[in-house]
C-alpha cells in the first residue's frame, strides 16, 4: 500500500449512518491467541485495516492456514508454527511496524517454549517500555534475553509455571500476552494489577470457550488455572469504541446529524459521560447513538465552577486512544477545556497543526494543553499537514472536515492503520474527502 494522502473540503455538514468496524486493538490480540491452539479459531468482525494486513501477513509467515470466509471472518488453523521464520528478515521487518506483534510472544512462549521480537512498531507517541511484558513472563519461568546491538528480545522456557504475579503497571498488550502465557502455564497464575479494557475481556471470554480457566473477568485480578492444550472456538470482535468516540467527536464538530449503529452501549464505559461534559448531545435508542444537529455545544465545568479538565487513564478511566478527539472537539465548543494526556508524553505536539488552522490552544507541556473554545465565531482555515500517528490523524482529519477550504493532510497511512476505508465511509454520509 502506497503512502497516499487525503484532500478534504470542509464544512459540510453531514447526516446519515455510520457502523463501526470491529475494534482494532481487540483484533491484534485475538488474532494472536490463535496461536494457542491447534484447532481452526473463526473471528468474525474483523476489521479491514493496515495493522490487522500486516499482522495476518506475520500468522501466515508463522504457518498458520487463514482462510477467508466472508468479508470480515477468518478461520485460522495454527497446526504447526515455524519457529523459523521468527528469525526471518521478512519478520523482522513486518514486526517492527505494528504494535499488536508483541503480543505474539506470550503465545508462542507457551505452545513452543521460545519466542523472539525486533522492538515492535505502532504510534511515536513517546517512550512506550515493555518491561511490564517480560518481568511478568520471567516470573512464570522465562528466561529474558535482550540485544541491545539489534534492539532484539528474545523468551524461552522448559516449561511454564503459575505463580502470583503483581505487574509493573497496568499494561493492556502487557496483560495479554501473560494471559496468554499463563493459560498454558502448570499450576495457578494470579496476575494482580491487570488491564481490564473490553478487548481484554473479550480475549478471556475467547480463550475461555477455547478451554482455559480465567476467573475474575473485567476486574484487576485475574486467576488463571493452566490446562495441557486449548481447543478452536468461534469469536466475534466488539464495535470499534475508539471509533465511536471519534464519529462523536466528527458529528459534534461539523454540526451533523449522524446515527452510529450497533454499539454495543454497556461495552462502552465513560465514553458516552466524557463527551456529554463537553457539550454534545447523545441519544441512546436500544443499541444505537444518535447525534442530533446541535447549533453549538457547551463545555461543562466542574461543580464548584472551576475548568473541566479531561485525562486519560487506565480503563475503566477514559482511554488515551480518544484524547486527541476531544482535543480538536474543544476548538469549536463554548468554554475552555484542560486536556492532560497522562499516559503517553509526545501526544499532544499535533496541536501545532490546529493552531495553524486557527485553534486557541496553549501547549502548556508535552502533557498538557488548554483550549479556548472558539464557539463558532470563526471557522478553522484549511492547510496542508501530516499525520504524526493514528489518533491524531483522525483528529486532523476531523479539523479538516469542519474547515474552511480544502486541506492536505498527509501520512494517511496512520489513519489506514486502524479505521477501516474512512474515506469510503464518510464520503457516503455527505464528506468531501478524496485520497490523492
Ligand atoms: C495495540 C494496542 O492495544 N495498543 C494500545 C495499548 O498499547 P500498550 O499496551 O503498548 O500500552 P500500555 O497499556 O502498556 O501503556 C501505555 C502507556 O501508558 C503508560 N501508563 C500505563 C499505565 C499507567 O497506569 N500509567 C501510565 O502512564 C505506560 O507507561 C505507557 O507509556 O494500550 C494503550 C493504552 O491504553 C493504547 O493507547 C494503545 O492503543
Ligand atoms: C496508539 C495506538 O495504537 P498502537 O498501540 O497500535 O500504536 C492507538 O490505537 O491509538
Amino acid at each position: 500500500m502506497t503512502n497516499e494522502s487525503f484532500a478534504v473540503t470542509g464544512g459540510r455538514s453531514l447526516r446519515g449512518d455510520l457502523v463501526p468496524q470491529g475494534a482494532k486493538n481487540e483484533a491484534l490480540q485475538v488474532l494472536c491467541a490463535v496461536l494457542l491452539s491447534a484447532e481452526p479459531v473463526t473471528i468474525a468482525n474483523v476489521p479491514e485495516i493496515r495493522d490487522v494486513a500486516m499482522l495476518l501477513d506475520l500468522l501466515r509467515g508463522l504457518g498458520v492456514e487463514v482462510e477467508k470466509l466472508n468479508s470480515d471472518t477468518y478461520r485460522f488453523t495454527a497446526r504447526e508454527v515455524d519457529l523459523d521464520y521468527v528469525q526471518s528478515d521478512a519478520f523482522e521487518d513486518k514486526a517492527r511496524r505494528i504494535r499488536g506483534s508483541v503480543m505474539l510472544i506470550g503465545p508462542l512462549l507457551a505452545r513452543y517454549g521460545r519466542a523472539f521480537l525486533p522492538k515492535p512498531g505502532g504510534d511515536k507517541i513517546g517512550r512506550r517500555r515493555l518491561d511490564t511484558h517480560f518481568l511478568g513472563l520471567q516470573q512464570l519461568g522465562a528466561q529474558f534475553d535482550y540485544d541491545v546491538d539489534r534492539n532484539q528480545y528474545s523468551v524461552t522456557a522448559k516449561k511454564l509455571k503459575g505463580t502470583y504475579i503483581l505487574m509493573d503497571e497496568i499494561s493492556l498488550t502487557g496483560t495479554a500476552n501473560v494471559i496468554m502465557a499463563a493459560v498454558l502455564a502448570e499450576g495457578v497464575t494470579r496476575i494482580y494489577n491487570a488491564a481490564c479494557e473490553p478487548y481484554i475481556q473479550q480475549l478471556c471470554r475467547m480463550l475461555t470457550r477455547m478451554g482455559a480457566k480465567i476467573e475474575g473477568l473485567g476486574s484487576n485480578l485475574l486467576a488463571i488455572t493452566g490446562v495441557e492444550e486449548l481447543g478452536g472456538t468461534e469469536h466475534r470482535i466488539l464495535p470499534d469504541m475508539i471509533e465511536i468516540g471519534s464519529f462523536i467527536g466528527l458529528a459534534a464538530m461539523t454540526q451533523s446529524e449522524i446515527t452510529i449503529k450497533d454499539v454495543q452501549v454497556h461495552e462502552l464505559g465513560i465514553i458516552p459521560r466524557v463527551f456529554e461534559k463537553m457539550g454534545v448531545q447523545l441519544e441512546i435508542k436500544g443499541d444505537d447513538i444518535h447525534i442530533p444537529y446541535q447549533e453549538e455545544y457547551e463545555i461543562q465545568t466542574f461543580i464548584d465552577g472551576s475548568i473541566m479538565t479531561i485525562y486519560d487513564a487506565p480503563w475503566p478511566g477514559f482511554t488515551p486512544d480518544l484524547m486527541s478527539i476531544i482535543l480538536v472537539m474543544a476548538t469549536q465548543a463554548k468554554g475552555s477545556l484542560l486536556v492532560h494526556q497522562k499516559m503517553f508524553e509526545s501526544r499532544l505536539f499535533f496541536v501545532d497543526k490546529l493552531i495553524d488552522m486557527g485553534a486557541q490552544i496553549i501547549l502548556c507541556d508535552p502533557h498538557r494543553a488548554t483550549v479556548i473554545g472558539l464557539n463558532r465565531r470563526f471557522q478553522l482555515r484549511g492547510i496542508e499537514m501530516t499525520s504524526p500517528d493514528i489518533r491524531a490523524g483522525v483528529a486532523l482529519l476531523i479539523a479538516a472536515l469542519s474547515a474552511k477550504g480544502t486541506s492536505i493532510i498527509h501520512n494517511i497511512n496512520q489513519i489506514d492503520r486502524g479505521y477501516q476505508r474512512i474515506d469510503e465511509r464518510l464520503r457516503a454520509i455527505g464528506a468531501q474527502i478524496e485520497r490523492v
